[in-house]
């Protein structure tokens, strides 16, 4: 991805102990996709860009013995893909991003942390603040219209369906 669109922000939390799981999962944090998707994401990126705002990728593809420990941690299929059917981001075809001010460097305002498992980060929660809400609207609107899908209880969550990609168990090298 960043071969791609150098500038968008990549802060991978797997890739750190600030996760869910509370322990670091990835040796580095990179951001590899299949070329269709990071190109997506690049489109998306630069329409941010005219807007004064850029990508910060929270989550790219993710080797599936990781997908199990999510799982152990949490075994809900509405908040983590079950292994033993693979996640899209197994598949190097989904996205966990979020929204931050280039003049500030600031995530926008999504309503809730990132990977906070409960309905406050369903896409279709409306108590929140006005400008939560349409800081969701700007994150799906320009995600769904360069071809990505989104899911029902996730709102930092994206993947583009329709091939059918394979799992990977690939980790990558840090250096
Ligand atoms: C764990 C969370 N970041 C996520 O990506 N969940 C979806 C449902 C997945 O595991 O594919
Ligand atoms: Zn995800």
């Amino acid at each position: 991805m960043s071969r791609l669109a150098p500038e968008i922000v990549l802060d991978l939390k797997y890739a750190t102990a600030d996760n869910f799981v509370k322990e670091q999962m990835y040796d580095c944090g990179r951001c590899f996709l299949r070329p269709e998707v990071a190109a997506a994401v690049a489109r998306v990126q630069r329409k941010m860009v005219q807007k004064g705002l850029g990508l910060k990728m929270l989550d790219c593809y993710r080797p599936r013995p990781i997908q199990q420990k999510l799982w152990d941690k949490v075994p809900d299929p509405r908040y983590v893909a079950d292994p033993a059917e693979g996640s899209m981001h197994n598949r190097g075809a989904a996205v966990d991003l979020t929204i931050v001010d280039l003049s500030t460097g600031r995530e926008l305002d999504m309503g809730t942390p990132y990977d906070f498992f409960g309905p406050e980060a369903h896409p279709s929660y409306q108590d929140l603040p006005e400008k939560v809400l349409a800081n969701r609207k700007l994150l799906r609107d320009a995600m769904l219209e360069e071809g990505f899908q989104p899911i029902t209880t996730e709102w930092w969550h994206f993947s583009l369906t329709g091939k059918n990609y394979a799992l990977s168990d690939m980790l990558w090298k840090c250096y």
